[in-house]
């Protein structure tokens, strides 16, 4: 992929977030990777989204040297890059704000796989990291929430769980193109939502089985996937 084109792609991302609702003002940032380079494009930092263009998307190899930059990339940077270490099968990485997943991440509960529709994107519940230490937040902050997330996340599959709640904060989401975690950052904030409603509606309320949770996912994702169309049979 030419660097213009995963820019493009970068922007793309990062512009509907805004157009779903996902983020207000200068919150958030969505970036992509093209692997064959090890290249991160990245938001440029508290830039408004109305004024942004392609030319203002910053690039930088994976270990964060600047490749080609204009304006200074954005502040989460180094979790973005935590997470393209971490996770060698992701192609994008967005945060956001988004309200209901945001009220999880601050009130410290993961959100629970109540119905299909989060199974449709998530094969359970959606983690949430650890606090991070005094230490952490002083010396390394934006590494060290990459790091609980790629700790909340363990040893499960990421593309099954796209997404992960940093406590305290909000909400990170990949996939593997920017529009793909673009889509799982929407659809984390409408389970959150439904979620949240559900649990006010019936306190107490269980997830459903592991057998619906896994029939539903596996309906939609991997090889025997039956969702959809085959190739180009459209
Ligand atoms: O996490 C936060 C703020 O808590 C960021 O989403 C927000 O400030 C956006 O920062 P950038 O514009 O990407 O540097």
């Amino acid at each position: 992929m030419s660097l213009e084109a995963l820019k493009s792609a970068v922007l793309e991302a990062n512009l509907s977030t805004v157009r779903s609702g996902l983020v207000t003002a200068t919150f958030g940032n969505a970036s992509g990777i093209d692997r064959a380079t090890g290249t991160v494009a990245i938001k440029p930092s508290g830039v408004p989204y109305e004024e942004m263009t392609a030319d203002q998307i910053v690039a930088v190899s994976l270990d964060g040297a600047i490749i080609d930059q204009r304006l200074r990339p954005s502040s989460d940077l180094a979790t973005h890059l935590v997470l393209y270490r971490a996770f060698p099968e992701i192609g994008a990485v967005i945060h956001t704000h988004s309200t209901y997943a945001t009220i999880f991440a601050q009130s410290m509960v993961p959100i629970p796989p109540l119905g299909t529709t989060h199974a449709d994107y998530f094969r359970g519940a959606v983690p949430l990291t650890r606090h991070l230490t005094n230490t952490e937040i002083g010396e390394r902050y934006v590494e060290a929430t990459g790091d609980a997330i790629v700790e909340a996340v363990g040893d499960r599959d990421p593309m099954e769980i796209p997404a992960a709640l940093v406590a305290g904060h909000g909400p990170f989401t990949w996939g593997r193109t920017p529009a793909e975690a673009a889509l799982n950052a929407l659809m984390l904030e409408e389970v959150a939502r439904m979620a949240w409603c559900s649990m006010m509606l019936r306190p107490g309320i269980r997830p459903i089985s592991t057998e619906l949770l896994d029939r539903h996912f596996l309906r939609k994702h991997g090889a025997a996937a039956t969702y959809g169309q085959l190739g180009d049979e459209t």
